[in-house]
């Protein structure tokens, strides 16, 4: 296991980047989306990262959760060293180890809720017990929808089924990127409630990133990028302390152009 950078007794981290840099292209046309970030998410907490269009929250989940190799630095899941896993220890770990929520529910239409569920153990080869696909949609709030197809649900309830698919295996973290982007905000709310609730009950481990600085609130605490480097974070952050913190990374608005006094005849 991986020490929380900031110390402390006890405190592990489920997901830890150390020095984590990430270049897209080359030469004239590079992108630096990661600069050298360090980070830890402890293990049992719900945090949120935002910032600025741009400033690498996607390429950071992507490179915290596997998807994507970081150009430096290190990358440890439940203390593992993602760099040193061959290709197909990675999948293997992305499958059992990480789940991950869009903001597109991404379900397949054709297939009900409870088979949508138990797809990323299939794709694992197992054949899943009637009852693990039960418990997983009961703790969404969806015990009593399992036989139906997406198109049979609320966007809210889609979103709660891509989550029971997301923790089925029971992963050691669930990423999320905008969960809540395509909801209207009473939905987005429960959906963040039921987040918050897995976190405080089953101790799940939640990586969040978000626009919103109402959804933000619900986590233990925000993590600021600006340029692809950490720019400071919140604890216990309400949406007040979110947007004033954003406000101030921000690039700042162009002044608006001043009326032109009027010419008198
Ligand atoms: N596959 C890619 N190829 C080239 N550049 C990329 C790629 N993915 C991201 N980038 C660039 O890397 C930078 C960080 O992108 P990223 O999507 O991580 O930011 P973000 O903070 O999630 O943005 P947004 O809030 O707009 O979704 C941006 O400049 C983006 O254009």
């Amino acid at each position: 296991m991986v020490p929380h950078p900031a110390g402390g007794v006890g405190m592990t981290a489920a997901v830890a980047l150390r020095g984590v840099s990430k270049v897209y292209g080359r030469r004239t046309a590079a992108v630096t989306a990661l600069d050298d970030v360090t980070l830890a998410f402890v293990r049992g907490t719900f945090t949120a990262v935002m910032g600025p269009s741009g400033s690498g929250k996607s390429t950071l989940l992507q490179c915290a959760a596997g998807l994507d190799r970081p150009t430096a630095g290190e990358v440890f899941l439940d203390g593992e060293n993602l760099a040193r896993l061959s290709e197909n220890a990675l999948t293997v770990l992305r499958r059992d180890r990480v789940g991950f929520v869009f903001q597109a529910f991404n379900l397949v239409p054709s297939l009900t809720a409870e088979l949508n569920v138990a797809l990323p153990l299939r794709l694992a080869g197992r054949r899943p017990r009637r009852r693990e696909v039960r418990e997983v949609l009961e703790a969404v709030g969806l015990a009593d929808r399992g036989r139906r197809r997406p198109a049979e649900l609320s966007g809210g309830q889609q979103q709660r089924v891509a989550i029971a698919r997301a923790l089925v295996t029971r992963p050691s973290v669930l990423f999320a990127d905008e969960p809540t982007g395509a909801l209207d905000s009473t939905t987005g709310r429960e959906v963040l409630t039921l987040l918050r609730g897995l976190v405080d009950r089953d101790g799940q481990t939640i990586v969040m990133v978000t626009h919103d600085p109402v959804a933000a609130s619900h986590a233990d605490r925000v993590v600021f990028l600006a340029d692809g480097r950490p720019a400071g974070e919140l604890r216990d952050p309400t949406p007040r302390t979110v947007a004033a913190r954003l406000a101030g990374l921000e690039p700042a608005a162009e002044p608006a152009s001043r009326p032109r006094p009027r010419q008198r005849p």
